[in-house]
């Protein structure tokens, strides 16, 4: 899914309005029906008070439009005109207009007004700032929205947590509506997958606008959303005749005295990918506890008991994932260095090899074109350098996957993938995959698909949804806590599955129950 930009966003409203002769007052309308359609199927007629914050502009103006329909039904409404501003929208003009019509007089709150009551029963609609916040509220509407927050009542976010920048991070954390949930409008917004700016809220859902479809489908964005329905197109089918070698060799390399488990489980999330063949190249201390745990995956050894000190292998690779427990022993930084010289091999590189790519930044002129590159946070500050803020990572991170022509994973809560300038931000996972050994499944994912034959940047954009989603899958079972690097590996299969699972036809269900 494409993630618009503000700019865009503005531009889809207005090819809207052209291409399908109606007002921006129609437009709005429709946003105002669907977020009432929302509140009333779950409301069903309750009566818990709705307070509507709205500003002046036209999130405000949704905001009106919203109170209105649910006078009309009935429901407990009240309603606060925001004054942070002397300009108001006409959209925001005609659906103050038309409430007034109906005799409902909003609050007009300003700088003097004391701050309404809010009991935690009740239920705040949040229309104060949408997508056109442009500067930091001014401190009696940050005070306000302090008091919204400590209500403890249920708030419900129009378009976007009022407070919302789409491009920069909040500096105030007071100054912004903490959401239990968004309503936003056919985009979902960048900022809501960064852990700088999505901690303010903490669900989101889109509503289809009819924001025509041919903008969207012309519009190039630097960000795509990946959900089930993305990762679908790309799966590559396996084939009746095939055989072992049709899905590839991957070589997992790494490990040390007290490290091999990591390759181990790089190794599984590559077995469990796909990959057709499987091989680990190891210290000597690795050699029984692999074969012991693997025992569908090929072992060789370098010469030294403790740590990689050279890559004297046999083994006819398809992709090789370096990296997971490979340590940064002198001896492996310099074996590594030489290998780069000479390898053509596609690399997926991890953990210590990033590291010490870091520290030999030379190095990284070595890799193979489309290398995939996976770090976390940490490892990710000693590639790139510090950044001021999450939107400065992200120019950072583009820049170097750039330079080096490499794919870059940036691993977090949201884990975004960065190619050729563009960014594909993934949806599935969870805080429980936070454990050892997560990552280095990860590579053995990535590195299982690459053997099958996906380009680097869809293993990398498929292997983490993937990988995700059996994080996703395991916790169902096994709880945030107990949630483990080798349950997730375990579960890639269940993951496969879990993709070609269509959900129950509500029809279907209702038939049975009569
Ligand atoms: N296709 C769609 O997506 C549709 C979108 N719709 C809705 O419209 C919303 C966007 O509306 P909007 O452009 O009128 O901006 P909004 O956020 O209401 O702000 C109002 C104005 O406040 C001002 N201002 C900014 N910062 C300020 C500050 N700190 N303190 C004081 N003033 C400040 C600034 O004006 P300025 O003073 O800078 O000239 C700004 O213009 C969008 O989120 C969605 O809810 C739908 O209805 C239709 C379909
Ligand atoms: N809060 C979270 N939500 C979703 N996924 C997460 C979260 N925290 C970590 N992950 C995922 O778990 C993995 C952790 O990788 P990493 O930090 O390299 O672990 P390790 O070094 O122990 O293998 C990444 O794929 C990351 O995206
Ligand atoms: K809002």
């Amino acid at each position: 899914m494409k993630i618009f930009t503000g700019a865009q966003i503005y531009e889809a409203d207005k090819f809207t309005i052209e291409k399908q002769q109606i007002t921006s007052d129609e437009l709005m309308e429709r946003v105002a029906t669907q977020i009432f359609n929302w509140l009333h199927l779950r409301l069903q007629g309750a009566q818990p008070k709705i307070h509507l914050f709205c500003g002046i502009g036209n999130n405000g103006g949704d905001g009106l439009a919203v109170a209105r329909h649910l006078q009309e039904h009935g429901y407990n409404i009240e309603v606060y005109i925001v004054n942070y501003n002397e300009k108001r929208t006409d959209e925001f003009l005609t659906n103050l207009k038309r409430l007034k019509d109906r005799n409902i007089w909003p609050n007009f709150l300003t700088e003097d007004n004391e701050l309404p009551q809010i009991a935690k029963e009740d239920i705040v609609l949040d229309a104060i700032f949408g997508i056109g916040l442009n500067r930091a509220p001014v401190s009696w509407v940050a005070k306000l929205m302090n008091h919204i927050n400590n209500s403890q009542a249920f708030i419900l976010a129009v378009d976007v947590p009022s407070g919302l920048f789409l491009d920069k991070v909040v500096t105030d954390p007071n100054a912004i509506i903490h959401a239990n949930h968004i309503l936003t409008f056919q985009s979902p917004k960048l900022a809501f997958f960064l852990p700088e700016t999505g901690i303010y809220f903490n669900q989101w859902e889109i509503l289809d606008i009819g924001i025509d479809a041919e903008y969207i489908a012309k519009t190039e964005t630097e960000f795509d959303l990946v959900s089930k329905n993305e990762v679908l197109q790309l799966y590559l089918p396996r084939e009746k005749f095939a055989h072992k070698g049709t899905y590839g060799h991957s070589l997992i390399i790494g490990g040390g005295y007290g490290k091999v488990g990591a390759t181990i489980l790089a190794s599984k999330g590559a077995l469990n990918s796909g990959s057709g063949l499987v091989s680990a190249y190891l210290p000597r201390c690795g050699y029984i506890p692999m074969q012991t745990a693997m025992p569908e995956v090929m072992v060789q050894t370098s010469k030294s008991d403790e740590h990689i000190t050279d890559f004297n292998f046999d083994i006819k690779a398809t992709v090789i994932g370096i990296g997971p427990g490979l340590g940064q022993h002198k001896e492996t930084v310099e074996a590594f260095s030489k290998f780069l010289e000479t390898n053509t091999t596609p690399l997926v590189v991890d953990a210590d090899a990033l590291n010490i790519l870091s520290n030999n930044k030379k190095l990284l002129e070595l890799l193979p074109e489309d290398s995939v590159l996976t770090p976390h946070p940490k490892e990710l500050e000693r590639l790139i350098g510090e950044w001021s803020n999450d939107f400065d990572k992200l120019e950072k991170a583009k820049a170097f996957s750039g330079q080096y022509k490499c794919v870059l994973v940036i691993k977090g809560a949201h884990t975004i993938t960065l190619y050729k300038g563009k960014g594909f931000i993934n949806t599935s996972g969870n805080p429980g995959m936070a454990t050892a050994g997560s990552g280095d499944v990860l590579t053995g994912v990535i590195t299982g698909f690459i053997a099958q034959g996906y380009s680097p940047v869809i293993a990398a954009v498929f292997g983490v949804y993937l990988h995700g989603s059996a994080g996703d899958l395991a916790v169902e079972s096994l709880g945030y806590q107990s949630l483990t690097a080798s349950n997730i590996a375990n579960t890639i299969g269940g993951a496969f599955i879990e993709l070609f699972r269509r959900p129950e036809a509500p029809q279907a269900q209702e038939q049975q129950q009569a």
